[in-house]
């Protein structure tokens, strides 16, 4: 938690404050007490009512010095906490943005949403109590203590028993506590999960009449984080009794042993009023220290896992000096690219080499799970190669910013993915600067103004989160549109059109090569129909190239070209 701490830097000058704020307040705490003995030992007992007034008045201002200075140590103590926290979700919120796609596998998108949240929040707050605790505890103890000796050494023994005796009942708590703590937090991940899974499933689960499934699921993963709570909680309430049997059994102590020496004369009533006082603070600060130890290892916990993604090193990084084309048209070159995921034991893609040129339709096809996704997703470099080199324009991605190498790609995923807006915000995503004439156009282009102009407020309605108020073929139009809008050199369309029927995909396609001619067009298709016309058709077996070359040539040549066009053509259309 320690590590974390760095952020709270910009609140230097807060810290400080809160820490001159609660010296004030735990000396006008200490003081005190030994006002009130004065007043009982010399005022009371000398029947002298002008002392007390005198003293009583004292007493009143360092009361209410010490209040305001607790009222402002609470206000900025909270406020640089917020701001910790504040500026801890910011760093890891862009550190995740960082990640590739590898990085958002390992730890997955429930656990970096509790992360980001939770886990921030119990760090935020466990600040809170340290900033407030981390002055006033150690000095009310040993304030307390050097106080308790001042007024009493002898009676200050029953301090020096009962101090080892707390010591040890927080130290056991806190061992017991902090791997409940820890599995607590992993427990909300995993419920975090299921939630998720059942809530954007939630349409298979109901086709599938798998609601008492997702139920029972649900109910495991919350009955399991509920158990471990009440296992914290177990040992949490424990703590509250042992502390006040301490307490009160110490409050006897002092009493019994205290009336012992005032009836011996060695001691005075005000001193003992006052050494009972000083014991009530030193057990109270005791207290609240056994609470931060409680709260602390649950932090830890939470700081732990802030900090494995903070740690985490993104595995896509741009380079030092980037040889960015600028000017370029969009020449895209495989050479001799391979690729596995990490951890398989085969690569996906296999020695691909190929190169399209700005004005061609390039398009690759092949069975499922022959590599097809995979390879294009090494053009914008979600992936890096794991030899070989991806070329643009004859400069390696890996040699270009990711910010400059994504802006001359206009890239439309296997998934419409569309965000909460208007449809017209849906389609700017792609360039926040279009007017609403790029807009129309590229919603032209994409097939989308039909559908568009029926919806009640045009490129004004709105899209619900994660565009479930359109369909599929919609929102799939939608999305080629958002990437038409860039302009981009190189459009690399993922399987996109499979969700449009055959005409609106003939109409989109004439379209395409009528409005782009100047950029490079790659398609990753499985129907025969969306390649037919392409100027290269890249055939994919397993990973590698089982042929390359036109239509027609593969038909001839490329037995797996061949036998993917029969399974999708008649005999008649093949002729
Ligand atoms: N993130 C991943 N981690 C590990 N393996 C993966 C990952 N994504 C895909 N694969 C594997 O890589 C292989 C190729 O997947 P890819 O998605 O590239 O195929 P595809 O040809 O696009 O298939 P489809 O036409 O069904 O979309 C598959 O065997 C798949 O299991």
């Amino acid at each position: 938690m320690l590590k974390l701490t760095r952020y709270l830097k910009p609140y230097t000058l807060s810290i400080t404050a809160v820490f001159i704020l609660l010296f004030i307040q735990s000396l006008s705490q200490l003081y005190l007490p030994t006002l009130m003995s004065d007043i009982v030992d010399i005022g009371i007992v000398q029947g002298d009512t002008r002392y007390i007034f005198k003293v009583g008045v004292v007493m009143l201002f360092i009361a209410a010095g010490g209040t305001v200075a607790t009222i402002a140590a609470s206000y900025l103590s909270a406020k640089s906490a917020t701001g910790f926290g504040k500026i801890l979700r910011n760093k890891v919120f862009t550190h995740i943005e960082s990640f590739s796609l590898q990085g958002f596998n390992k730890i997955g998108t429930a656990s970096l949403i509790t992360r980001t949240t939770n886990d921030i929040t119990q760090v935020q707050q466990v600040t809170m109590l340290m900033l407030r605790m981390v002055i006033s505890a150690p000095m009310m103890i040993i304030g307390g203590v050097i106080m308790a000796v001042s007024k009493d050494a002898q009676l200050s023994i029953i301090i020096l028993v009962v101090i080892p005796l707390l010591s040890v009942a927080i130290f056991v708590i806190a061992r017991k506590g902090l791997p409940l703590f820890k599995a607590l937090q992993v427990k909300l991940d995993k419920l975090n999960r299921v939630l998720r899974e059942s809530l954007t499933g939630i349409r298979v689960i109901r086709a599938f009449n798998r609601s008492e499934y997702e139920s029972v699921r649900f109910n495991r993963a919350n009955g399991d984080l509920t158990g471990t709570a009440i296992n914290v909680n177990h040992i949490m309430v424990s703590m509250m009794p042992v502390m006040m049997f301490l307490f009160n059994l110490t409050t006897i102590a002092v009493v019994w042993f205290g009336s012992i020496r005032i009836n011996n004369g060695s001691m005075q009533v005000g001193d003992l009023m006052a050494f009972i006082q000083y014991v009530t603070q030193i057990m109270f600060s005791l207290i609240m220290i056994s609470v931060m130890f409680v709260m602390v290892p649950r932090a830890s916990a939470s700081a732990l896992r802030i900090n494995e993604i903070l740690n985490m090193e993104a595995d896509i990084k741009d380079p030092q000096c980037s040889q960015g084309s600028e000017g370029k048209r969009g020449v895209v070159q495989f050479k001799d690219v391979t690729f596995r995921y990490p951890g398989a034991e085969e690569p996906v893609v296999n020695d691909i080499t190929f190169t399209t040129f700005p004005g061609e339709v390039t398009a690759v096809i092949g069975g499922t799970g022959s590599g097809k996704s995979t390879l294009i997703n090494l053009i914008p470099r979600f992936f890096d190669v794991e030899s070989g080199s991806v070329k643009i324009d004859g400069v390696d991605v890996r040699d270009m910013t990711q910010k400059e190498l994504r802006a001359k790609i206009g890239f439309i995923p296997q998934e419409a993915v569309l965000f909460t807006g208007t449809t017209a915000e849906n389609i700017r995503y792609g360039k926040e600067t279009a007017t609403d004439e790029e807009v129309k156009r590229a919603a032209e282009i994409a097939q989308a103004t039909e559908f568009i102009s029926t919806m009640k407020d045009g490129f004004q309605s709105l899209i619900a989160q994660g565009g479930i108020n359109i369909s599929g073929g919609q929102k799939q139009r939608i999305s080629i549109a958002r990437a038409l809008v860039r302009k981009p050199e190189i459009y690399v369309f993922d399987d996109s059109f499979s969700a449009l029927d055959l005409k609106t995909e003939a109409n989109l396609r004439a379209a395409l090569k009528k409005e782009i001619l100047n950029s490079t067009i790659i398609i990753v298709a499985q129907r025969v129909s969306t390649v037919v016309d392409a100027d290269r058709i890249i055939v994919l077996d397993q990973g590698r190239i089982a042929g390359i070359g036109c239509h027609k040539d593969l038909l001839e040549k490329c037995k797996v070209y061949r036998e993917i066009v029969v399974s999708q053509l008649s005999e008649e259309e093949l002729a």
